[in-house]
């Protein structure tokens, strides 16, 4: 019977201290539960992705001296094999580093296998710094056991045939009846459930149990969920460890099966599986948690316009950090409706947020007489619109300066795709908590915010009103865009595509079918896809929002700005 820890942690990029002490923390309860085996995640001695860090020689000597600590550390504990990931030197012909998992135990590295299939697309750019390893299998025995090695893309291949090289298929030929596999693998709507497809068609056709161990934690826009599983084809997935929160958790392995870590019986499998409002909250309440953190900002600042995607990033925000490390801002303006200022009270009272109030009505009117001064017309239209937005922009960047708190961007993902925002204003911002979510997701969403809370945390009010910029006189979102229920299920087709779930895809699909049978229609279709096309240089500027789908906007997508398409 071979016992095996899962270390799923959260590493942090280039915090080599801590990281150690992550993994010397692994060690010892793996020690403690009598584990012969204990399972760290990809990179994880210097956390996934480094990206141009890896050429620096400081990190690389920082990362390789980490290392060496904790095989040290496995002197002091005979009989545990750890499985670490780690960069190391290539001093062959190539790219000059292999993403490298080390088995080491007493001291010495007792097996050392290098990833073979680098993925270099969406966010991801492996290689862009390692070497492919040999296309060969690596192969440990322990405790009479075959164990084969992988690294998170190297198994991804056996069903999709994207690559010439299977590494899963030559483990199956090595023999290996348990294959473990490390992970740096970001979340978003629906990979959880296609991994557990594709590994599980995967461990069917060539007969191998796999144990799945994946970072947990959020980096930049991305956020990592966890949920290391394991599985067999005896059992199918036979248990799956926390998802979105850090977790140990100790299995046994034996006759082609797992069981609890005492060898009696199966393991127990809590269904991990999340509604997608649910799925959401978590992602963004884990990827701001870690973005602040590892910023070193304690506090967040947020403009309040009593709107429904401010009290949604504001709650968001509460729940994330405490009401206490929240600050609220309502900045009302001589177009502003009496309920900006209402709503936003009632809305921080529920929560415990403060709010200030800071009017701009003088201000707006000093630029005003400044412009006219300044270049002899009136400023009128749609720059009076978006000077509004900028001296929100600029006092909410004063608060932020000031008071060392972070500010949170509010734009969705509907307004981000057509560019309905302003530079330099409600654009400003550090990082947006709901840009990857359509807006009628972010209507989803505060009514699940509400159901979680049992109480509206997010008034009713703020819910139901009309959606409005509010920076002209009784103005609609609709005045120029078609109403969200119809714009949604354009972009959702035009941007995400074939990648929602088939239910979505369909129901967009539709949509913009019956559309495009009149004139009418598919102007609209084609304006909004234009607008979607003009207004990458706008993204380009914007703050990194945290990542819910495979197509967010912000890393994994290259669109160039100055195009004619
Ligand atoms: N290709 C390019 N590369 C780099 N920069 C480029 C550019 N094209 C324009 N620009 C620059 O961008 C400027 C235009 O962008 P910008 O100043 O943002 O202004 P613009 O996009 O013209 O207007 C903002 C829109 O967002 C709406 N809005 C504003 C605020 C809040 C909300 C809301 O409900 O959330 C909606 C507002 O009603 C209006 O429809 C140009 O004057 C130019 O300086
Ligand atoms: N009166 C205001 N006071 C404070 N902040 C404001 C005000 N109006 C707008 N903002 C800030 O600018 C962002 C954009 O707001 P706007 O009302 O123009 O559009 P929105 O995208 O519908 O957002 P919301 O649903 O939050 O109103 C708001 O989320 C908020 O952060
Ligand atoms: N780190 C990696 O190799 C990630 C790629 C992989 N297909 C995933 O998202 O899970």
């Amino acid at each position: 019977m071979l016992r095996i820890a899962i270390a799923q942690c959260n590493p942090t990029i280039g915090d080599f201290e801590g990281n150690l002490a992550l993994h010397l923390d692994g060690l010892q309860r793996a020690a403690q539960a009598g584990a012969d085996l204990v399972v760290f995640p990809e990179l994880s001695i210097c956390g996934y992705y480094p990206g141009d860090l890896l050429e620096e020689a400081r990190f690389l000597d920082r990362a390789e001296a980490t290392l060496q600590d904790v095989i040290d550390a496995t002197r002091r504990l005979p009989g545990l094999t750890a499985v670490i990931g780690a960069p190391r030197r290539n001093p062959g012909p190539g790219k000059p580093l292999f993403n490298a998992l080390l088995a080491v135990r007493e001291g010495r590295i007792v097996a050392e296998y290098h990833k073979q299939l680098l993925p270099v697309y969406g966010v991801f750019d492996d290689g862009r710094h390692f070497e492919a390893g040999p296309e060969t299998a690596c192969v440990l025995p322990l405790k009479g056991m075959r164990v084969g090695f992988l690294i998170c893309e190297d198994g991804w291949n056996d069903d999709l045939r994207s690559y010439r090289v299977n590494p899963f298929e030559k483990l199956a030929q090595a023999d290996a009846q348990l294959v473990v596999s490390i992970n740096a693998s970001p979340s978003d709507v629906g990979k959880r459930s296609q991994r557990h497809a594709l590994f599980q068609a995967a461990c069917l056709r060539r007969q191998m149990a796999l144990l799945y161990v994946n970072q947990v934690g959020g980096q930049d826009q991305l956020v990592y969920d966890g949920g290391s599983f394991a599985m067999s084809p005896l059992q199918g997935l036979a248990f799956e460890a926390a998802r979105l929160a850090e977790d140990f958790q100790v299995l046994a392995f034996e006759g082609g099966r797992f069981l609890r870590s005492d060898g009696v019986g199966a393991p127990q499998c809590i269904d991990q599986t999340m509604a997608t409002p649910e799925f959401h909250r978590r992602q963004i309440l884990l990827g701001l948690r870690d973005y602040a953190r590892r910023c070193g900002f304690g506090k967040v600042v947020v403009g309040s316009s009593g709107g429904i995607d401010s009290a949604v990033t504001i709650a968001l925000a509460a729940e994330a950090l405490g009401a206490q490390n929240v600050v609220a801002v309502t900045m009302p303006s001589v177009f502003s409706s009496a309920g900006s200022v209402s709503d936003s009270e009632t809305l921080c009272q529920a929560l415990g947020v403060t709010l200030f109030r800071h009017p701009i009505a003088d201000l707006v009117r000093e630029f005003e007489d400044g412009f006219a001064t300044a270049f002899g017309a009136p400023l009128r239209g749609l720059p009076l619109e978006n000077l509004q937005a900028r001296v929100r922009g600029a006092i909410l960047m004063e608060y932020s300066n000031g008071y060392d708190a972070l500010l949170l961007t509010t734009g969705n993902k509907s307004e981000i795709s057509v560019g309905y925002c302003t530079l330099y204003g409600d654009t400003n911002g550090g990082l947006g908590l709901i840009g990857d979510l359509y807006k009628t997701e972010v209507y989803a969403l505060a009514r699940h915010l509400n159901a979680q809370a049992g109480r509206e945390i997010i008034p009713a009010a703020i819910i139901d009103k009309a959606p409005s910029a509010e920076l002209a006189p009784d103005q609609r979102d609709t005045d120029s865009l078609p109403p969200y229920e119809v714009l949604d299920e354009i972009l959702k087709w035009h941007i995400e595509g074939s990648r929602l779930p088939a239910d979505e895809a369909q129901a967009a699909a539709r949509t913009v079918e019956q559309l495009s049978g009149t004139d009418t229609g598919a102007a609209l279709v084609e304006r909004i896809c234009r607008m979607v096309a003009r207004n990458e240089y706008k993204r380009r500027q914007s703050p990194p929002v945290i990542r819910l789908r495979s197509r967010a906007f912000g890393s994994g997508r290259q669109i160039p700005i100055a195009v004619r398409y």
